[in-house]
C-alpha cells in the first residue's frame, strides 16, 4: 500500500488522482468530521461522518487509526484497506500503520513551497481561518523528522503531476520486487 503525506495543499488528492486514473491504484478512502468543502462528494473523497459515529467507530475498533488535525477527526477504517491501494494521511496516522504493517507500506511525502500551498488553498476557496491556520502549523506538524518511514520525496511545485506520479509509480514497483524478492 502506498501512503502519501504532506501539508495542506502540497498536492497529494492531485496526485494520486493520476495514480487511480493512469496507474489504476484504489483508492483508500478514509472518513472524517470535517465540513465538506466545494466540489467534495461522501463516499468519493471522504466518508464525512458526525462525531457521534466517529466515536462509535472507535468503540467499535473498526478504525486501523485515527487522529485529530485542526479539531476534527480522520480515521482509516478496517473496511477501507484494498489491495494496490493509496491512502492519504497525516504523520500519526502514517506511524501507526508504519506500526502495525511496516514491511509492505511504502510512504511518499510530498513536499510544496509555502507559497504554493497558500495560494493554492486560496484558489481552492478553503475558509480563511483553515489557510492560517495550516500554513502557520503544518511545517511542523508535516516535518519529516515526525515521520518513522519514508520511502521517496517528492516536490510538486510547479512540477507536472503526470510526472510526479509516474515516479511513484516507478519506484513502488521497484519496492514491490524488492519484498517480493524478484531482485
Ligand atoms: N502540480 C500542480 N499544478 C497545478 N495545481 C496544483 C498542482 N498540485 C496541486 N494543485 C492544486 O492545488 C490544490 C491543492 O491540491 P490537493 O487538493 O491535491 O492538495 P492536498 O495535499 O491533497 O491538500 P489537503 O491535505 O489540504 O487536502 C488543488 O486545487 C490542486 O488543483
Ligand atoms: N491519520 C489520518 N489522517 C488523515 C486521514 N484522512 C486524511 N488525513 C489527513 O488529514 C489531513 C487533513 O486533510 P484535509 O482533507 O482536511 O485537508 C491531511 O494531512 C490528510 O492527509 C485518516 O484517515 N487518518
Amino acid at each position: 500500500m502506498i501512503i502519501l503525506v504532506g501539508a495542506s495543499a502540497s498536492g497529494k488528492t492531485e496526485i494520486s488522482k493520476v495514480l487511480f486514473n493512469k496507474y489504476h491504484y484504489k483508492k483508500c478512502i478514509t472518513t472524517t468530521t470535517r465540513e465538506k468543502r466545494i466540489n467534495e462528494k461522501d463516499g468519493i473523497d471522504y466518508h464525512f461522518t458526525s462525531s457521534d459515529q466517529f466515536i462509535t467507530l472507535i468503540e467499535k475498533e473498526e478504525l486501523v487509526e485515527y487522529t485529530v488535525y485542526q479539531n476534527n477527526y480522520y480515521g482509516f477504517q478496517k473496511k477501507d484497506i484494498m489491495e494496490n491501494g493509496v491512502v492519504i494521511l497525516d504523520p500519526n496516522g502514517v506511524n501507526n500503520v508504519v506500526k502495525q504493517f511496516r514491511e509492505i507500506i511504502y510512504v511518499v511525502l510530498v513536499e510544496a513551497s509555502k507559497e504554493h500551498r497558500f495560494t493554492r488553498m486560496i484558489q481552492r476557496k478553503d475558509d480563511f481561518e483553515q489557510i492560517h491556520k495550516r500554513i502557520s502549523t503544518d511545517d511542523q506538524i508535516f516535518d519529516k523528522e515526525h515521520l518513522l518511514k519514508i520511502d521517496l520525496i517528492i516536490t510538486n511545485n510547479q512540477e507536472a503531476l503526470d510526472d510526479l506520479a509516474s515516479q511513484i509509480h516507478e519506484n513502488y514497483q521497484l519496492f514491490l520486487s524488492k519484498i517480493n524478492g524478484k531482485l
